[in-house]
């Protein structure tokens, strides 16, 4: 019998992981500490017992390992009265929640539980228990009335991980049998409960992470319901503030803080880099035209910086009149929230609420709301913040340097550079000043920091004053042979900053009005180089403070909490490797391959496939010795020289934590140092993280008919076979067609199944802040090492496109795409670009269409499926659903052929017309259009038929099949899509 347990418990988890695998074990008696006589129970365990341990499986946080175990206690021992639950918090803290009390550190419970062995009493001690509790805990209790302690633990560790305290009827046999088996599921959820909580807290966390936020919000009551709620909000939130300046920012954190705590007003003070100052830019709903500041010390706020702890406003008399007066207002209430840097554990900025709704005080819940939105958003806030600062700082060292710089060309030299040490890469990068502005970074270029004049001086410190050129063992005359420029003579410096530390050169070249550069430049120029350089090195600081911070962890950590993706499903590619794309089908790079007929488990491994094909990613294998001579601690590039001169290849380690570190390398940057300075960027992309996306999008998309993942996945196929055969590479930069198939992976993420009117109107942007949370997750940003510049832009063209697939978007451009094929396409019109992207989405979202018929007609199934169930609901809410949601009035065949005719046939012809390699495409869409027309006389229902399915349809198509009318010879027919299949459809 309990072999039979362990079957149907194994048959319901379907175990995903070992941790579920290992509970299997636990359900066998012979491995069962029961005593002997019981080892056969004679009731298999019940439905619910099953799913309540099956959701102890499934445990991730205190709550839900509470609600799982109460769950279960009751189901298991109907006899309960009462179940009061303790756990661990820190070494040795046992608490309960309802009410919140501590179990005495000594005491009867307490020595019981360290025993790690439940025990069965006539009650326990009153001055243990909490109130609530002691009418059916305390000692005594009548005859048929008994007290467990059920200790939860860890039983390698020895440690009590939660207490159990249960009033119930005298235990059977039979229940001690249960229990145990409970007892070791509840361990084994436990420790992986904490595990969870553990990896949240790596590093060691300097302001809550979200879990504790969360928790914190838990135990404040707040109903799971409004938690989530408030999770959504967030994931918005972060969603839309990726890209914000600011104020902007500011604007929409301030706005949410108004709206969560229910105030009339909430404003943030920023803290001043040396701690000294508060300034505000943002009040409410505006940005001040001025920022205000005032000093930090002032009365209580200096403190809360300190402290770090919320202050309200009784504690603040001082300070009162002064915010009254920047508010514009009188204050009756006020909620003041130290904002930490979770980065540095410093307190950034204070948040404040003031004014809450109807005159009443804040409370702790608002308290807990500001933190848990900064616990989210405090990493942008500041790193846009200091973004802010570099690009102010960046004016003005860029106004302060070519004052400067002109000031020595004009005077003294016909030509000047700069060049900055790169430390890491041991490169000097020379900064061409063009025009008198810093260029961007694509006219930079990197040279080997000791080499030539540069590197010479860049070594020594020392001034250079080579007055004839040539004959100088240093200067290299490839580029003035190249050029055609004639170098006479050249005055190198160095820049140092305050400690006298190297931080770049300077080279001025051909002293005008004179025959060299003398002592005089000389002295000028030295006393010119500290001044440069301290500008300089505030730049750089700058620079380096917001390139780590600037894309990290937005909204990471709820993500992961919500859809946790194991190592071990990670390493199956490594065991495996990428499976190159003609071993999957011979025909999947062809049009008439229909990808939704490979099985769902493959299809993330298809997914890199298929970005392997495309070029993205690349994996190179070295051995072990060339690694060791990279510094793989730092993860950072090192030049490895190669045979060629000139020219270097900086090799970028993966640092996604996957067990690929060593193995894949990617990322390259070949920097051409020639005279135009020939910048060749490779976009590639970790295979590690590479899955471990893959494996987040899939799971982020929900299970509704239609808007499922197997429709992502087809339609980036479709995206794939674009690019084969339509040569997208000839129309788009690479970045756009990167950005353009993951924007097809990830554009219906979340997706509900409803849509338009029943849908808030920002669906789009919630799919595109769902791919935002994904890429930042740990381990899961594939664009982790793309420049700023290129992440900014992938993540610009994302949000694009991925706005681009509402069908209202494209007929709104409709008008302009038609022109763009009238035209001819351009490639250097950055507007046809748009467009095209624009183009290629929708083609790529409605490419079922472009399949056989079959398909045609099984998406019809489950795009009626989703849309009636969307009318239902709709009715069901009192309204009155459109013709095509409503299944008492909507005639599939006229829909779908007015749906072809004006939506689908029109994209597809534009297509074609872009792309004569399209048409094709364009026919079959015309073909299955007038397969509905022959059909529809055998279709005289509304809505569906009750099973739902549509294939009555197909015996025409099937006779046509048989007499060979779509030439299956030259067509690669990979079977259409499988009716019995339960993946996609039902
Ligand atoms: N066969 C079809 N019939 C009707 N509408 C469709 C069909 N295929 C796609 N669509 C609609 O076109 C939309 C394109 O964007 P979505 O994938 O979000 O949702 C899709 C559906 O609402
Ligand atoms: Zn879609």
């Amino acid at each position: 019998m309990g072999q039979a347990c362990g079957h149907a418990l194994l048959c319901r988890s379907q175990p995903p992981s070992s941790e579920i695998r290992g509970q299997q074990v636990f359900l066998r008696p012979e491995e069962s500490s029961a005593p002997a006589v019981s080892a056969r129970p004679s009731t298999t365990l019940s439905e619910q017992l099953q799913d309540a341990l099956l959701q102890l499986a499934t445990v991730v946080d205190v709550r839900s390992l509470r609600v799982a175990l109460r769950d279960s206690i009751q189901e298991l021992l109907p006899s309960t009265e009462c179940i009061s639950i303790y756990t661990l918090e820190g070494d040795s803290r046992l608490l309960s929640y309802d009410p919140l009390h501590e179990l005495p550190p000594e005491g009867k419970i307490r020595s019981i539980a360290e025993q790690l062995k439940r025990c069965e009493c006539a009650g326990l001690p009153p001055s243990e228990l909490p109130e609530k509790y002691r009418i059916c805990l305390a000692a005594p209790l009548p005859a048929h009335r008994r007290a467990l302690v059920i200790p939860i633990s860890d039983h390698d560790q020895k440690k009590v991980l939660a207490v159990v305290l249960v009033a119930c009827a005298p235990l059977s046999d039979n229940d001690e049998l249960h229990l145990n088996v409970l007892e070791k599921h509840a361990s084994v959820a436990c420790i992986r409960f904490q595990t969870i909580q553990a990896s949240y807290q790596r590093p060691p966390p300097l302001s809550p992470s979200p879990l504790q936020s969360h928790n914190a919000l838990l135990h404040l009551n707040v109903s799971e319901q409004d938690y989530c709620e408030l999770d959504r909000n967030i994931l918005q939130l972060c969603g839309e503030l990726y890209d914000l300046d600011a104020a902007s920012l500011q604007l929409k954190v301030i706005n949410y803080l108004q709206t969560q705590t229910k105030s009339q007003c909430c404003c943030l003070l920023l803290v001043s880099e040396d701690n000294h100052q508060l300034f505000c830019q943002v009040v409410g709903d505006k940005v001040l035209e001025e920022e205000i500041s005032f000093p930090l010390m002032f009365g209580r706020f200096g403190q809360v910086v300190e402290k770090k702890k919320s202050i309200s406003l009784q504690d603040i008399s001082e300070e009162r009149r002064q915010l009254s007066s920047m508010l514009g207002c009188e204050i009756s209430s006020m909620l003041c929230v130290p904002v930490v840097s979770r980065a540095t554990g410093h307190v950034v900025a204070l948040a404040c609420s003031f004014n809450k709704q109807g005159g009443q005080r804040h409370t702790e819940i608002d308290e807990h709301t500001i933190q848990h939105c900064f616990c989210y958003t405090s990493t942008v806030l500041t790193s846009t913040l200091a973004f802010q600062k570099e690009q102010k700082l960046k004016v003005e060292c860029q106004v302060f340097s070519s004052v400067f710089l002109l000031l020595f060309v004009n005077l003294f030299s016909s030509s000047c550079s700069v060049f900055l040490l790169d430390r890491l890469s041991h490169e000097l990068v020379a900064k061409v000043f063009d025009g008198g502005v810093v260029s961007e970074e694509e006219n930079e270029f990197r040279i080997p920091a000791d080499q030539g004049i540069a590197g010479h001086v860049a070594t020594t410190g020392q001034i250079l004053n080579i007055k004839d050129a040539y004959s100088h063992p240093l200067f290299y005359r490839g580029v003035d042979d190249s050029t055609g420029f004639k170098t006479r003579n050249i005055l190198c410096f160095p820049i140092k900053d305050e400690n006298n530390e190297v931080i770049g050169v300077a080279e001025l070249v051909n002293k005008m009005n004179g025959p060299w550069f003398n002592r005089f430049d000389e002295d000028l120029a030295t006393a010119f180089s500290i001044y440069c350089g301290i500008s300089i090195a505030h730049s750089l600081l700058y620079k380096r403070v917001d390139e780590a911070q600037f894309r990290s962890h937005l909204a990471n950590e709820m993500m992961m909490y919500h859809m946790k993706v194991s190592e071990e499903e990670v390493s199956k590619l490594l065991v495996t490797g990428i499976e190159p794309v003609k071993e999957i089908h011979p025909c999947y790079a062809e049009f008439t391959y229909t990808p939704r007929s490979l099985p769902d488990d493959t299809t993330p491994l298809c997914v890199l496939s298929m970005f392997e094909d495309m070029g993205f990613i690349n994996t190179y294998k070295i051995d072990l010795q060339t690694l060791a001579r990279f510094d793989s601690s730092t993860g950072f590039s090192l030049p490895l020289s190669l045979n060629r001169s000139r020219e270097s290849l900086n090799l970028y380690f993966c640092r996604c934590e996957g067990s690929c570190s060593c193995f894949v390398i990617y990322h390259v940057f070949a920097a051409c140092t020639s005279a135009k300075q020939a910048h060749l960027r490779l976009l590639l992309i970790c295979c590690c993280c590479g899955d471990r996306f893959c494996l987040m999008v899939k799971k982020g998309y929900r299970d509704p008919p239609y808007h499922n993942w197997m429709h992502a996945f087809s339609v980036s196929h479709f995206c794939y076979l674009l690019y084969k055969n339509l040569g997208l590479s000839n129309y788009l930069e690479d970045i756009e067609i990167l950005a353009l198939f993951v924007s097809c992976m990830c554009h219906d993420l979340d997706h509900r199944g409803t849509n338009n009117s029943f849908q808030v109107a920002s669906v789009r942007r919630h799919h595109f802040a769902q791919a935002i949370a994904i890429l930042n997750t740990q381990g899961c940003n594939i664009f982790e090492k793309f420049s700023r510049k290129d992440y900014q832009r992938m993540l610009d063209l994302m949000r694009d496109i991925i706005l681009a697939t509402d069908l209202a978007h494209h007929l709104r451009i409709f008008k302009d795409l038609q022109k763009m094929a009238d035209n001819g396409y351009n490639t250097k019109s950055r507007t046809h670009h748009s467009l095209l992207l624009c183009l290629l989405m929708t083609s790529c979202d409605l490419s079922d269409q472009t399949k056989d018929w079959k398909t045609t007609r099984k998406i019809a199934e489950l795009i009626y499926k989703e849309f009636f169930s969307q009318g239902d609901l709709e009715k069901a809410m009192g309204n009155r659903p459109s013709e095509m949601m409503d299944r008492e009035k909507a005639y599939i065949p006229e829909l779908q052929i007015s749906f072809m005719e004006h939506i689908a046939m029109p994209i597809y012809k534009l297509l074609s017309e872009l792309f004569p390699g399209a048409t094709e495409l364009y026919e079959t869409v015309a073909a299955n259009r007038e397969q509905w027309t022959k059909v529809s006389h055998k279709f005289n229902i509304r809505g569906l038929p009750s099973n739902n399915s549509l294939d009555f349809l197909d015996q025409e198509y099937e006779l046509l099949q048989a007499q060979g009318a779509f030439g299956s010879d030259d067509h690669c027919l990979n079977g259409c899509l499988d009716d019995t299949d339960g993946g996609q459809g039902q």
